[in-house]
């Protein structure tokens, strides 16, 4: 059966390509959602992205993927430094995650050197750019185990 994976985005990550192009770069989130896309086709996985400004609806989505995703890359935005939520969603499902951060934020403010991720995260990819997605998608494609979905069709 393919792999399924599960690209989260978090806050103001849908402005990517235009917020501050000198740290973030020129590349939209519809480029990165749809290179991930297409690089997990090419390794015959199957790729769903999901954005939002909210941190209830990533929790939710989340818990919406258990038991049907073998790997969640997952750029937390904001929400990395302040989220025992999210946390607490991805043990709660207990999917493997890859943290991404496009810029590197341990040269930036000191607010931005904590994480409540990376202490759980299989791995983590900083100030690649938006490169650093198509690293995490090769790698969940190459390296994560495959789970025993709990239902073969389900929707992720
Ligand atoms: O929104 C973001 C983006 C970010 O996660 C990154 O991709 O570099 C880094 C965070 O500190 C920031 O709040």
């Amino acid at each position: 059966m393919p792999k399924s994976i599960l690209l989260i985005n978090g806050p103001n990550l849908n402005l990517l390509g235009t917020r501050e192009p000198h740290i973030y770069g020129h590349t939209t989130l519809s480029d990165v959602e749809n290179n991930s896309r297409d690089v997990a086709a090419s390794r015959n996985a199957n790729l769903e992205s999901f954005q939002s400004n909210h941190e209830g609806a990533i929790v939710d989505r989340i818990q919406a993927a258990r038991g049907k995703v073998d790997g969640i890359i997952i750029n937390p935005g904001a929400y990395t430094h302040t989220s025992v939520a999210i946390r607490d969603a991805l043990l709660g499902v207990a999917i493997p995650f890859i943290e991404l951060h496009v810029s590197n934020v341990h040269a930036r403010e000191a607010f931005r050197h904590h994480s409540y991720f990376s202490d759980k995260a299989a791995g983590i990819i900083v100030g690649l750019g938006v490169y650093g997605y198509k690293v995490a998608v090769e790698h969940i494609c190459l390296n994560f185990k495959e789970l025993d979905k709990v239902e073969a069709k389900a929707t992720l």
